[in-house]
């Protein structure tokens, strides 16, 4: 492959893949195409693709990259595959020693809940996987809650995710902690450590191809993936992924368990179950039901 061979290829990526990740009336702006870290044919032109395929920056640039290595590994540029192999990714070779602890790989229904009062009340009704995310800046009133929390759960099988407060989380005693991408940069190397030690099990929300790849570098015991679909719930920095990329990102991240969030209701379980992703989290599917415990009934049932 030459440069004189790119905008066919572009076409041809294009061609293969705008009925899965641009169809018509569903379609992601196209975005402008970035900076090229390579000059190899293959990255150029999956760039430009992924580009008019309303791929952002950082992850037009993972999946150039991506397709370039598919393309070296084997021996041949095949614009219908779309690069699913982790290797290609970078993201083949984890370290037992260095990964957090494993969790269930389905992780079922997971209630994300506001307060300790909602942890227990969902843990009881059988929400197998709950987590606290109580936003507050008041240690106090943080230490109390997560405390709460862990005691709200005892007696149920629900596994306990702190959201964002990983202190309060060892010492209470939660089964794990939740972190977004913006509180893993705040972390430093010693505090990842320190949670590392702990054995409490760690989430990391993702929400495309470069922070899955990010995420790996921590190697969590789960990784989330979303805005699936638009949610009021938390203004989202990226657009919502649909249901085509979350299958992509399935096929992908195959290594870990997944966690797929983000205006979910019982509607959508079917379409996001059949990717093959092991947990469904949801917000408002629960604290917004008339009858709560009613909806969590349903939303287990919908679960199997
Ligand atoms: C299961 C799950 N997935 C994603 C999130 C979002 O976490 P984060 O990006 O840190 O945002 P906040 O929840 O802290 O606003 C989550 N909490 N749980
Ligand atoms: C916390 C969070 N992170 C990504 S989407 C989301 C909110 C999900 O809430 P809902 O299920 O009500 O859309
Ligand atoms: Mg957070």
């Amino acid at each position: 492959m030459t440069e004189q061979h790119i905008p066919g290829m572009v076409a041809a990526i294009i061609a293969a893949h705008a009925s899965t990740f641009a169809p018509e009336g569903n379609r992601l702006p196209a975005q402008p195409t970035p900076v090229a870290t390579s000059q190899d044919p293959v990255y150029l032109a999956a760039l430009q693709a992924c580009s008019a395929l309303g791929f952002i920056a950082i992850d037009a640039q993972c999946l150039a990259q991506a397709w370039q290595n598919q393309s070296q590994r084997t021996g041949l540029f095949d614009a219908a595959h779309w690069p699913d192999a982790p290797q290609d990714f970078g993201l083949a070779g984890a370290d037992p020693q260095l990964a957090f602890p494993q969790c269930p790989r389905a992780l079922g229904l997971y209630g994300v809940l506001p307060s300790a009062e909602w942890v227990g009340r969902m843990a009881r009704a059988g929400v197998p996987t709950v987590q606290l995310r109580f936003k507050s800046d008041d240690q106090n009133a943080i230490r109390n809650e997560v405390a709460a929390a862990v005691q709200a759960v005892q007696g149920t099988k629900a596994l306990l995710f702190i959201n964002d407060h990983w202190q309060a989380a060892i010492d209470a005693g939660a089964y794990g902690i939740h972190v977004g991408q913006e509180d893993l940069d705040a972390l430093q190397g010693a505090q990842l450590n320190a949670i590392h030690a702990s054995g409490l099990r760690l989430g990391v929300s993702t929400h495309g191809y470069a922070e899955m790849v990010r995420a790996h570098a921590v190697q969590p015991s789960y990784i989330a993936l979303g805005a699936v679909f638009p949610t009021t719930l938390k203004k989202m920095e990226t657009a919502p992924q649909g249901v085509a990329r979350l299958q992509a990102y399935v096929r992908l991240m195959q290594q870990y368990p997944l966690v797929a969030i983000g205006g979910i209701a019982a509607e959508q379980f079917p379409a996001i179950l059949a990717t093959g992703v092991g947990s469904v989290a949801v917000v408002r599917a629960l604290v917004n039901a008339p009858e709560p415990e009613a909806a969590a009934h349903h939303l287990l049932a919908c679960m199997r």
